[in-house]
């Protein structure tokens, strides 16, 4: 993937400045800045414990930031009342690495409760529609009255998607959207990462330990170190550094 000039000019999903998040003695995000242009996918590599997770959930806002700023097309959503955070989150979806699927829900339950949430007043018609319409998009539609038990991880994670699709988001963040995946089912799951992007023209943040991952999805790479941008770059500027930490990391 590359640039292109489009990106270039329309605002950014994304910017975040000076990040921090302390707990206790433990500085974990320490001043860490992003910026994603519309339409970008940035990955943010680093080792374990290293605060990928602190760091997402302060952009979701399961953890509250000590200082620094999250903007979410042009919105500071720390300084934001409830109620217009909670319209600046429609417009994010979240990929839980564990799929967070309601076990004892159909998949069509579990696509129809974050509509409900939503969008109260809608039809069944209109929601049956939505619900098809994002189980065609990740090509699973024949499991809609399957329980998430009679699933393979893969599909689990297809569902997943299908979920964090359903509300239309324009921004995604992927937490480790391949882990405990096969090769061939991680290739399936990034090909699919890559068609809802051009198919919804979303922005995301992608929190990987999985360099092909990466390497397919993510147009830009940022490493977290010490809770700071380390370095940042394309996979091959990155895979190529001359750098001893990050050619370990690219080259191990
Ligand atoms: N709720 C919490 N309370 C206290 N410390 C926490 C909390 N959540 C995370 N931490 C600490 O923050 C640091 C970063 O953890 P985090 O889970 O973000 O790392 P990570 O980069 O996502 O690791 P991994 O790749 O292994 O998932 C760790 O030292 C962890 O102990």
């Amino acid at each position: 993937m590359s640039y292109n000039t489009t990106k270039d000019i329309l605002p950014h999903a994304i910017e975040i400045t000076e990040l921090k998040k302390s707990f206790g003695n433990n500085h974990v995000i320490n001043g860490f800045n992003l910026t994603v242009k519309s339409q970008e996918n940035v990955a943010v590599l680093g080792q374990s414990g290293s605060g990928k997770s602190v760091f997402i959930k302060c952009v979701i806002g399961l953890v509250k930031a000590d200082s620094g700023s999250i903007k979410v097309f042009g919105k500071d959503i720390l300084k934001l009342k409830q109620a217009e955070l909670d319209q600046v989150r429609t417009k994010m979806g979240f990929l839980f690495q564990s799929n967070a699927l309601y076990d004892s829900m159909t998949v069509r339950e579990n696509l129809e409760f974050p509509l409900r949430r939503l969008r109260m007043n809608q039809s069944q018609k209109e929601t049956d529609k939505q619900v098809e319409e994002a189980l065609e998009d990740v090509g699973l539609l024949n499991t809609i009255d399957l329980m998430p038990a009679e699933l393979s991880g893969g599909m689990k994670k297809r569902i997943s998607i299908a979920r964090t699709l359903i509300n239309r988001p324009q921004i995604i963040l992927y937490d480790e959207p391949t882990t405990g995946l096969d090769p061939i089912t991680s290739r399936e799951i990034n090909e699919l990462m890559n068609q809802v992007h051009e198919k919804y023209k979303t922005s995301s943040i992608i929190i990987s330990h999985d360099l092909s991952c990466i390497h397919r999805t993510a147009d830009r790479i940022i490493l977290l170190k010490d809770g700071i941008n380390y370095t940042e770059g394309s996979f091959d500027q990155l895979k190529t550094s001359t750098d001893p930490w990050v050619n370990a990391f690219f080259n191990t």
